[in-house]
């Protein structure tokens, strides 16, 4: 197969910052994707409808010019989140899902939820309207090990979650683990989950093995091999609870290149092709369209997007680095490296 021509995909999972941030960044994802769930972990946090109609305008406002990309808007979870703010959230109509940091679990979480339990108006008030909850799933207990924070948040907070709630939707975000990968395909169907290209194209050894590659690691860390192909299995399998969220997380070079470097991968200016990629190795690519394009829509309950983008079987280069505010420099996925398939209309990076 050399073309192929999928209806536009959206991104279920992204991060775009703000101000010249998000100036830089909100034309790459605008130029492959109908919309995307815009994460709320800016400084301060998105916590009310109005901070979220606020942002939605400034995101509006950076767009390039005739883009008719939609930001979806989402509210930060925290400790004292009242369930009126939910009912303005839902009657708003552009907030379309609220987001739970564990307290210092990742980027800008530290106005995040101590104890789920201090949650419970907000989260009757999301089952009852249908709003769902997104869940950045790892526990921050500092006796558990990284690689199994993921895991052990299945039993400890997300099982106790839908015990209390079991009608709330919820999809568990940029999921890395075999175990995740098998508790959301056995859940019932309110429950979803994201899956990043970066967790399904690179393990733990891509970051740490011939010297540490600071551009690989993010939250939740990648994993070993063989959690990589289950969430290979997974995006690939046809099931409408798995789909696309890249979890595009720019930071600046210097932020990232540091004694204490910051949690994200900045995938956005190729996501679609590095999905494609993915889905080739694992001989799946007539099921891409199922999981960029039609599941996440189905799942939020909106529509599927009508217009198509096709990508070619065509060598091309990702650039070594994009401007970022100004006088700073984001270094995407995979820089200076060649990739297999590109966007069809892309011009030069
Ligand atoms: N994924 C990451 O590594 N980082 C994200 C936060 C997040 O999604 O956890 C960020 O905002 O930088
Ligand atoms: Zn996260
Ligand atoms: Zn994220």
């Amino acid at each position: 197969m050399d073309s192929l021509t999928l209806t536009r995909p959206d991104d279920w999972h992204l991060h775009l910052r703000d101000g010249p941030h998000l100036g830089s960044v909100v034309g790459h994802s605008a130029a492959q994707m109908g919309r995307a769930i815009i994460m709320p972990n800016l400084k301060p946090p998105i916590t009310t409808t109005r901070q979220a109609a606020a942002y939605r305008q400034r995101i509006l406002d950076a767009l390039p010019q005739g883009s008719e990309f939609q930001p979806l808007m989402t509210l930060y979870l925290t400790d004292t989140t009242p369930a009126e703010e939910i009912e303005q959230a839902v009657a708003s109509g552009i907030v379309h899902a609220v987001k739970l940091y564990p307290a210092g679990a990742t980027t800008n979480s530290d106005s995040g939820v101590t104890d789920l339990r201090h949650c419970e108006a907000a989260l009757k008030a999301m089952a009852r309207l249908g709003l769902p909850l997104l869940v950045h799933g790892e526990v921050t207990d500092s006796d558990i090990d990284i690689f199994d924070r993921e895991a052990v948040f299945i039993e400890r907070v997300m099982k106790p979650l839908l015990e209390r709630h079991p009608g709330l939707k919820v999809v568990f975000e940029h999921i890395t683990t075999a175990q995740a990968a098998e508790f959301v395909a056995q859940a019932p169907d309110n429950i979803a989950a994201t899956i990043t290209a970066h967790h399904l194209l690179f393990n733990r050894n891509h970051m740490l093995v011939g010297g540490i590659k600071p551009h690989y690691y993010c939250l939740p860390i990648l994993k070993r091999e063989r959690h990589r192909q289950a969430l290979l299995a997974a995006a690939t399998s046809g099931s409408g609870k798995f789909f696309l969220g890249t979890d595009s997380a720019p930071h600046a070079q210097g932020d990232k290149e540091s004694s204490c470097g910051c949690a994200g991968v900045y995938s956005a200016p190729a996501a679609i092709e590095f999905y494609a990629a993915a889905f080739e190795e694992a001989a799946a690519l007539e099921r891409l369209e199922g999981f960029a394009s039609h599941f996440g829509p189905d799942f939020y309950q909106l529509p599927r997007n009508t217009d198509r983008i096709t990508l070619r079987r065509q060598e091309w280069t990702m650039p070594e680095a994009y401007p970022y505010a100004g006088d700073q420099r984001i270094i995407p996925l995979q820089a200076g490296q060649s990739l297999a398939w590109k966007l069809a209309g892309k011009g030069a990076q």
